[in-house]
């Protein structure tokens, strides 16, 4: 047997799995996984891409706040991420859960032991005529927990969300931030690992609002449930480590809280705005940066040694600095214009 003989030719299955290994999926690691997730609505003949790739990671354990204008697709991530809603193409998983291709079975089970909701209207996370401790111990009964540990339970959930008071009065005896930490107790009342939060201080003013998104954060710490909270206030990037912006469909920028230690011990507060880069490579810039520089269409970007830097299709009021790995700069054409081209 020579040599050449000896070597085996890998088979595609084998090179396959070594790439896979190699690179692993993307986001394997992480709790909840949307991988370029679409959502096309069709209305009277009108098609609305309310998600267009969006990409978004969230690890086990982590507090994040979904941010946006109105319209720009929080309430449709939110619908699929909590299994109301399927997405029109790309990937969703919640920890073992792949939510593209759930049964209707499959579906319900899902939300009844892996995620907790808390909805922006009161009445709909609440039962008017029970009172605090029973209406967090209600779920708990539906899933045949008994009577002593669901009392325990009930107990020690609003004691957290620190609204024991109101073990024994009926949500009407309660203020509205009141009724949403109950709503939070009662989402939590059989241990989900995500809870899912849309607009939940939509209804309170800021000081009510303050102790809502302060009852999630404690939840996070002392309970380690991830969440996941979708807001238009504005205050909610102070009780949160990570604040995603959608934009258009799209994750656009994240705000990263990050503590930090001075010289003499002491602690602050860093929080920084990055842009999120997707998977195709897209970047969406700021409205403030296009208009400042008149950015539209086409724009000249190079390849720094540290960076890429980005300006208009005209005279560059400032040519790319020497020493740049990339000498000659990319002219980058709307699909329009790529089209014209051919
Ligand atoms: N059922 C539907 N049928 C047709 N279009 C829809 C439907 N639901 C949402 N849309 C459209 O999809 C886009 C995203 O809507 P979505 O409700 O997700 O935005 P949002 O960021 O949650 O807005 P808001 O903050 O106002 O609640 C919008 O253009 C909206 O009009």
């Amino acid at each position: 047997m020579n040599a050449v003989q000896t070597i085996e030719e890998p088979t595609l299955g084998a090179l396959e799995a070594r790439a896979r290994q190699r690179t692993g999926d993307f986001g394997e690691h992480a709790l909840i996984v949307c991988d370029s997730l679409v959502r096309i609505y069709q209305s009277e003949g009108v098609e609305v891409q309310a998600l267009q790739g969006l990409d978004l990671l969230v690890e086990d354990g982590e507090l994040v706040a979904i941010v946006g204008a109105s319209g720009s697709g929080k309430s449709t991530l939110l619908s699929v991420l909590s299994g109301l809603d399927v997405p029109t193409a790309g990937k969703v998983r919640v920890g073992p859960w792949d939510l593209m291709s759930m049964s209707s079975a499959q579906r319900v089970e899902y939300r009844r032991s892996m995620v907790g909701f808390v909805w922006q209207q009161t009445a709909r996370n609440v039962v008017p005529y029970l009172s605090g401790t029973e209406n967090v111990a209600f779920p708990m009964a539906l899933a045949g927990v008994r009577r002593k540990e669901r009392d325990r339970r009930a107990t020690e959930l609003l004691e957290v969300l620190g609204v024991g008071y109101c073990a024994d009065r009926r949500p009407g005896q309660m203020s509205g931030g009141e009724q949403q930490r109950v709503a939070i107790a009662v989402a939590l009342a059989n241990s989900p690992q995500v809870l899912f939060a849309d607009e939940p201080t939509g209804e309170l003013d800021s000081a009510t609002s303050h102790d809502v998104l302060e009852g999630l954060r404690t939840v996070n710490r002392e309970l380690g449930t991830t969440v996941v909270v979708v807001t238009h206030d504005p205050g909610v990037s102070e009780h949160v480590q990570r604040t995603v912006s959608i934009r258009d469909g799209r994750t656009s920028s994240e705000v990263v809280r990050r503590t930090h230690t001075r010289d003499d011990g002491t602690e602050h507060v860093v929080a920084e705005e990055l842009a999120v880069l997707d998977r195709a490579g897209r970047v969406q810039l700021p409205r403030e940066y296009r208009e400042a520089l008149n950015l539209v269409g086409r724009v000249r970007l190079a390849l720094e040694e540290s960076h890429v830097s980005l300006w208009p299709d005209r005279p560059a009021p400032t040519a790319p600095r020497p020493g740049g790995r990339h000498s000659a700069t990319h002219t980058q054409a709307t699909p329009a214009e790529q089209e014209a081209d051919r």
